[in-house]
């Protein structure tokens, strides 16, 4: 039974449609901003179609909401995708009964503690990634989503891509591709979910076809890397070969080697392939992006890069910089937060939003069973001055790009928040991000330690991004430059390490 009180605030609704026709097709966070601004609310109610969505826009309610209530930590339901197109196997959207097992699995392997084992092959990545800068300094999206795509299919599978054209990460992109033309929303049966039983042959059915199509990639996707670690990791102990295998140790040979082998007790062989198979699709563009937003940054605040470089110089000298050296070098570390904030990765918690299934009260509101529940970072962690409730106090002048709001005196500034919130909440808070901090503190801090970043002449970039399942910056102009021959010499010198 529902209880008598009021749904949260929000924009009128018209009968059947309700706000279908308000819902904005792009910068969806914008359009939420306003109405928070509107409503004065930072929970707002929206019904599409008879769909209740919740937005919430500010740590209070996403905390309140998220982290303390166990009932906000589901998925939705989402037909094409995971049930026709077969990506229910992924964790970010795997509902709750399945995601207590993937979040082990996850924890173990990426903790604070054990994602530390990974750092060589972060430091590697980054030494290639230097190395192709250097040698090809135009295309640098490119290299960073060659440096993600490396680390991340190591950590996953030992898997060490090619330098271009690798198989595995094409394979992964075209999956990934089809992820976004299914973007939910985009096909009725999202709405209808009983137009998943129509027949194939059916007038109009042609979205089955499609699923079908896109399914055997993703499958192939999580299929092929996983049969190559299988395939690489020593079978029995044998006295004429005792060194049979050659897996380099990843999270999936790792967590097979201790697989009990009957296959009875969790993890099974294909929970350890599905949690495989979603950290290219979760790590690889989230961290390019945010790399890429480093750089506009540098071109946005030239003083940012000069006062890290100077820490730099200062504690490393002339050498290549190593995580050893992180604690050391505070300026660079408000640097690499400060990217998190201004980067809009994922303005709004879309496309992995929570889910409530059953009905619940909040300051005397009703949020209603069945509602998708999406927070709005974009106001929260990143910007808006005129919001109501946080963004102004939390963090002033958010447009701007400036790593000295987290210090003081030049030391870590404990009461301005981590912008941690760009990894999610509660028990759906992202896994990666003790990976994905480090591989972005490796790559800034060994380019600014190398390299010099400047606008390309008589060029102002837009700063824009483009709209995907993670926002990527468009491409723009810039100058990357060697900061000496030493430097040169240093990042040539680390092909023969
Ligand atoms: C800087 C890079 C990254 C950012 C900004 C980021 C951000 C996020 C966000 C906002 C969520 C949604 C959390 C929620 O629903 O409350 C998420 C979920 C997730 N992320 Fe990340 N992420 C990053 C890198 C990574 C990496 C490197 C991995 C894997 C190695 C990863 C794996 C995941 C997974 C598996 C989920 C789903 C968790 C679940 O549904 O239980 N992410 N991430």
């Amino acid at each position: 039974t529902q209880s008598n009180l009021p749904l949260p605030p929000g924009p009128r609704k018209l009968p059947l449609l309700g706000n279908l026709l308000d819902m904005p097709s792009s910068l969806a966070w914008e359009r939420y901003m306003q109405w928070s601004k509107t409503y004065n609310s930072d929970i707002l109610h929206l019904n599409v179609a008879g769909t209740s969505i919740i937005i919430l826009s500010s740590g209070e309610v996403a905390t309140d909401l998220l982290e303390k209530r166990v009932i906000y930590s589901d998925r939705p339901a989402l037909p094409m995708v995971n049930d026709l197109m077969g990506w229910d196997f992924m964790t970010s959207l795997i509902t709750l009964s399945g995601r207590r097992l993937h979040r082990r699995l996850f924890h173990k392997a990426l903790n604070f503690h054990t994602a530390k084992k990974f750092r060589p092959t972060e430091i590697s990545a980054s030494h290639e990634l230097l190395r192709r800068i250097l040698h090809h300094p135009h295309d640098i999206m490119e290299h960073f989503k060659h440096m993600a795509a490396k680390v991340i299919m190591s950590v996953a599978y030992g898997i060490d891509i090619l330098p271009s054209d690798d198989p595995y990460v094409s394979l992964s992109t075209e999956a990934m591709d089809t992820l976004i033309a299914a973007v939910p929303g985009r096909f009725l049966v999202d709405m209808l979910p009983i137009l998943k039983y129509v027949p194939d042959w059916f007038p109009g059915a042609g979205f089955k076809a499609k699923a079908k199509e896109w399914r055997t990639i993703a499958q192939a996707m999580s299929d092929a890397p996983f049969a190559q670690v299988k395939r690489n990791i020593p079978r029995h102990f044998n006295v004429l070969q005792p060194a049979a295998g050659t897996a380099q140790p990843s999270f999936a040979s790792s967590a097979l080697s201790q697989l009990d082998g009957t296959g009875n007790i969790d993890p099974r062989e294909t929970d350890i392939k599905d949690v495989a198979g979603t950290m290219y699709t979760a790590g690889a563009e989230t961290v390019t992006s945010l790399l890429g937003t480093f750089v506009l940054a540098m071109l946005a605040n030239p003083g940012a890069q000069k006062k890290a470089q100077a820490e730099i110089d200062s504690v490393i000298g002339r050498c290549l910089p190593s995580f050893t050296d992180e604690g050391s070098m505070p300026y660079v570390a408000a640097l690499v937060k400060e990217t998190l904030r201004w980067g809009s990765v994922a303005p709004i918690e879309f496309p992995v939003p929570h889910f409530l299934a059953v009905e619940d009260e909040y300051r005397g509101y009703r949020i209603p069973a069945g509602s998708i529940v999406i927070v709005n970072l974009w106001c929260y962690v990143h910007r808006d001055p005129n919001m109501p409730a946080s963004c102004q106090k939390v963090y002033p002048d958010p447009y701007s790009f400036k790593p000295e709001r987290f210090l003081q005196e030049g030391k870590p500034e404990a009461a301005v928040p981590n912008p941690g919130a760009g990894f999610g909440f509660g028990r759906r808070i992202c896994p990666g991000r003790y990976l994905a901090n480090s591989s972005l503190w490796i790559a800034i801090v060994s380019i600014l330690a190398t390299f010099e970043i400047s606008k390309a002449v008589g060029d102002e970039p837009t700063y824009e991004y483009s709209d995907g399942l993670v926002l990527m910056p468009r491409p723009f102009k810039y100058s990357i430059k060697p900061r000496s021959q030493r430097a040169v010499d240093l990042i040539e010198a680390t092909a023969h390490n």
